[in-house]
């Protein structure tokens, strides 16, 4: 994404999303997607699935000697990013129960009334904190939802005045999901290495000390015009790998792939990793980011929870040469 916001709208057409929605207002044409845009319904459940890995598999394979069953799912591991640029993630180690409890946590903080809420907006000029997605041209389309992003990593860049103190659990629940994702990343970057038979610390190296690391709520509300807004407009992630925590009921991310959009399902247990640019560039583009978007529902309010790694901003990766 390029350029910098031009404007904060918290109401740009005279009423929030949240007020239209709630209100079961049409959306205003500014949310309508181009006329040439794939129609938000017309999308498939893919007749080959988006592949399914077991991390706990991947994670015992500490060195390339040391393969033996894993190297099955290195090779599906491989196959899945080089095709679909993302995967279904099971095993990972984090429990059902703990998912459920950062669910929850996101969902408190959005029942919040709209003036708690808004003692954690985002600045104009910034890009942390919650509120509409930025405003970056005039002709922009505009999503059907809200967001609340957060850097985690390094810990001295935390803007903890950005980060809600209600529910009370919200900042301890995060930081510990924060905690649990980043070994699950640590595990996939020497996977992803060792499944091109490269040294297992190829990629992970190259995110330096201070590696950043994000992590973002999206709340979409229920809209009256599902077949015309998204939730999320189709973009790839800037990030090395995204692991996103979908709703456990409500559907509506959808990837792209062969010119179509495929609807990814729930698994409730299950973690989305998502390939980010960063990760594309640095494996010569033989893994590739997922271009993904979200679609809006009629009835039902969703909320998903993503993460996202990036390498620390002035260093320079070493492209892998084959
Ligand atoms: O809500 C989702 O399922 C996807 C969110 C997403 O793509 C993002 O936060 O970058
Ligand atoms: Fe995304």
């Amino acid at each position: 994404m390029a350029g910098s916001p031009v404007a904060a709208v918290v109401s740009p057409l005279g009423q929030s999303v949240q007020e239209m929605s709630m209100n079961g207002n049409e959306p205003p044409p500014q949310y309508f997607l181009k006329e040439n845009s794939i129609h938000p319904m017309d999308s498939f459940l893919p007749s080959d699935p988006i592949p399914i890995i077991d991390i706990s598999l991947l994670s015992s394979s500490s060195s390339l000697s040391s393969r033996g069953g894993e190297e099955e799912e290195l090779q599906k591991l491989k196959s899945a990013l080089t095709s679909w640029g993302c995967f279904q993630a099971v095993g990972h180690g984090i429990s059902s129960s703990f998912l459920d409890k950062v669910r929850e946590v996101g969902k408190q903080f959005f029942a919040l009334p709209v003036e708690e809420k808004q003692k954690y907006s985002r600045a104009t000029d910034g890009i942390e904190g919650y509120g509409n997605e930025p405003i970056l041209s005039e002709n922009q389309v505009l999503d059907w939802s809200y967001r609340l992003l957060l850097r985690l990593q390094p810990v001295d860049q935390r803007k903890l005045q950005l980060w809600p103190e209600n529910p009370n659990e919200f900042r301890e629940v995060l930081d510990e999901y924060g905690a649990n994702v980043k070994i699950i990343m640590d595990v996939l970057f020497k996977a992803m290495a060792m499944s091109l038979n490269l040294e297992e610390n190829s990629f992970s190296s190259q995110f330096g000390e201070r590696a950043v690391m994000q992590r973002r709520f999206n709340f979409y509300l229920s809209c009256p015009r599902p077949d015309l807004v998204l939730g999320f407009k189709p973009h790839s992630d800037g990030s090395g790998i995204t692991v996103l925590l979908q709703n456990k009921e409500v559907e509506g991310l959808q990837v792209f792939k062969d010119d179509k959009w495929f609807r990814v399902p729930i698994i409730p247990h299950a973690l989305v990793v998502n390939l980010g640019d960063q990760m594309q560039i640095m494996s010569n583009g033989i893994f590739k980011s997922a271009i993904h978007r979200v679609v809006s529902n009629s009835e039902r309010m969703r909320i998903s929870v993503a993460m996202f790694n990036e390498p620390e901003p002035d260093k320079e990766s070493d492209q892998w040469m084959p």
